[in-house]
């Protein structure tokens, strides 16, 4: 393969090297999000910025972690998961937004994705359609015990992916918009919480770069409650998920230093 990296091990889009990021990542779709976040770090600067890409390094309990912005879907992701693993990051948490789908779920709850639904396009260039879209069972573990501890309104369940924002919001807009309308009602009849479009690719780059990987979202409202005549608050306060990414992060490291000792 041509050598697009920019020397010293800088990779061609996220412009960083494997001294300037920690094994663990934060993934957020906003690279406005991401100064935000390395707020909860220690010590924690600016590192790079290129195209989508933000990038801040800190640590937590002593553990150089990273945060980094991905920019919104499938493409950008899967390039952002694959340099950031040729800087040998191991374990990826993205923290999103999605919109809500089943009728429990309502604006400010926190989403889990115990798997997601393939509905774009980047994650078939990286495993056939069959191969599920899921999360490594440790992180997902640990989120679930983080929401816990923290006392959140949180979900577990499956989180539909797709490419396109407004085809979920607007889908008979689009000249394939029966089809897309149909899936929908199919997904919700199915279970699925919430809708975002980033983590099927993250699941599925991650299993097939053999990383681990989690995803959690806050619910910024839900379209089926509007639909039913049903409250439909908003709520655009991410703090409260990421102190349970933090939270989750924090016991990820520590398992991982009582596995190593
Ligand atoms: O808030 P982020 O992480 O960007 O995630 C969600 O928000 C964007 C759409 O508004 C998509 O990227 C979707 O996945
Ligand atoms: O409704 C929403 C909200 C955030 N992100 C999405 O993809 N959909």
């Amino acid at each position: 393969m041509i050598d697009y990296t920019q020397g010293a091990g800088v990779q061609y889009h996220i412009g960083v090297n494997e001294e300037e990021i920690g094994s663990y990542v934060f993934l957020t779709g906003d690279p406005g999000r991401v100064e935000e976040v390395a707020k909860y770090l220690q010590d924690a600067h600016f590192v790079q910025r290129n195209r989508e890409y933000v990038t801040y390094t800190g640590f937590l309990d002593g553990t150089k972690v990273s945060v980094v912005s991905t920019g919104i879907g499938g493409p950008s992701t899967a390039i952002a998961i694959e340099e950031l693993v040729r800087c040998k990051v191991h374990t990826f948490l993205r923290l999103g937004t999605c919109g809500g789908m089943a009728l429990d779920v309502k604006g400010g709850d926190l989403c889990i994705a115990s798997g997601a639904i393939r509905a774009e396009g980047c994650s078939r260039e990286y495993a056939p359609i069959e191969f599920p879209a899921v999360p490594d069972f440790s992180v997902l573990q640990a989120q679930v015990q983080s929401a816990q501890k923290l006392s959140l309104r949180f979900h577990v369940g499956v989180a539909h992916c797709k490419d396109s924002f407004y085809g979920q919001h607007e889908p008979l807009k689009s000249p394939v918009g029966k089809r897309l309308a149909e899936n929908w009602q199919a997904y919700c009849a199915l279970g699925t919480i919430c809708s975002e479009m980033e983590s099927s690719t993250l699941f599925i780059v991650a299993s097939a770069l053999h990383v681990r990987a989690g995803a959690m979202f806050m619910a910024i409202a839900n379209q089926e409650r509007e639909k039913q005549g049903l409250s439909n608050p908003q709520d655009h306060n991410l703090h409260p998920m990421f102190s349970c990414a933090v939270e989750t992060m924090k016991a990820l490291i520590a398992e991982d230093k009582k596995r190593e000792a």
